[in-house]
């Protein structure tokens, strides 16, 4: 029987949607939905593990599974023995100390002896003891932002991204412990097989990440102006220009980074273009 590669995703939560997608747009699509614990992929040589994110460190470690999707969180408290073979770029958080917004703050130090509520009781305490702050960690699996309203601790280390339970919850971000992105890691014990089918869902994540990157665009410019159109475009190696049917002008298409797109835009614009397309690229293999 071929041999398949064994993935953990997240059976429900912030991560499983988004880590679905990405297999999906990486062309492997998944039989059953998530009720089960198990499912196979239709064109791939992969299963997917439903399970509790919190519970995935340990299932990579004994081997039960050769890769998984986790937030960079989850390692770092319960998996710092375990690789990251990709950032995956998206479910972007913090981990954050927060206290009581009327509360004055000075330093770190102000945790010295005080009340911490946390689900993630190693982060805090590494980060506090490098920094010579000793605090006593109730540990708690949700709602962590309540327990200072309800008398349970003084303050709170929990994950941020909007920031608007810490304000529902009239507490105040002080300390960012560390930033936090979806990431693949690998199990220690991934066979050889398994390897090479783990090289080659690298090789589509990459190609489907780097499209996510960049926009394509096609442009007509008049010809007088093609040279200074085709400085400002950068292109994979440079830019395409067909005549277009009209004499004196030309189509010109390139690829532009998202993070610049709107100055190239702008500059392309001022510089005489025409007719401007833009198009998302949906896998970019270079
Ligand atoms: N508000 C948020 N914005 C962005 N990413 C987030 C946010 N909350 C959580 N995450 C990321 O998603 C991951 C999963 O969070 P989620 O709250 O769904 O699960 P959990 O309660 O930690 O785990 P379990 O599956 O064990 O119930 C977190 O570890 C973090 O990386
Ligand atoms: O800064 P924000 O944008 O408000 O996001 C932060 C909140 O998101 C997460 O909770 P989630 O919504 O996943 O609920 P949970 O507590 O049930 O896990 C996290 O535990 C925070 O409470
Ligand atoms: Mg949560």
């Amino acid at each position: 029987m071929e041999e398949k590669i064994r993935i953990a995703i997240q059976k429900s939560g912030r991560l499983n949607e988004e880590s679905l997608q990405l297999l999906k747009d990486c062309g492997i699509s998944i039989n059953n939905g998530t009720d089960q614990l198990k499912a196979s992929a239709r064109d791939f040589p992969l299963e997917v593990f439903y399970l509790r994110n919190g519970d995935i460190p340990q299932y990579l470690r004994d081997g039960v599974v050769d890769i998984a999707i986790l937030g960079e969180n989850t390692l770092i408290e319960k998996g710092q023995d375990l690789q990251i073979v990709e950032r995956l770029g998206f479910s972007k958080c913090k981990v954050s100390l927060a206290i009581p917004k009327g509360d004055t703050y000075t330093s770190v130090k102000d945790f010295e002896g005080k009340r911490i509520a946390t689900s993630y009781p190693n982060t805090v305490t590494k980060y506090l003891s490098e920094k010579g702050v000793t605090a006593d960690l109730h540990i708690i699996n949700g709602s962590v932002e309540i327990a200072p309203n309800i008398g349970l601790a003084d303050a709170i280390c929990d994950i941020v991204s909007s920031g608007s339970t810490l304000f529902k919850n009239n507490l105040k971000e002080v300390e960012v412990m560390l930033t936090s992105e979806a990431v693949l890691t690998v199990s220690p014990t991934i066979d050889e097989n398994r390897n090479a089918i783990l090289k080659k869902l690298q090789f589509r994540i990459q190609s489907v990440l780097k499209g996510q990157k960049y926009k394509y665009v096609l442009l007509n410019v008049p010809d007088a102006k093609l040279e200074k159109v085709i400085s400002i475009l950068p292109g994979m190696k440079s830019p395409t220009v067909l005549p277009l049917a009209q004499s004196g002008w030309s189509s010109v298409h390139s690829v532009i980074d998202k993070n610049q797109f709107w100055d190239i835009i702008d500059e392309l614009k001022k510089e005489g273009a025409e007719g401007i397309l833009v198009c998302p690229i949906e896998k970019m293999v270079l």
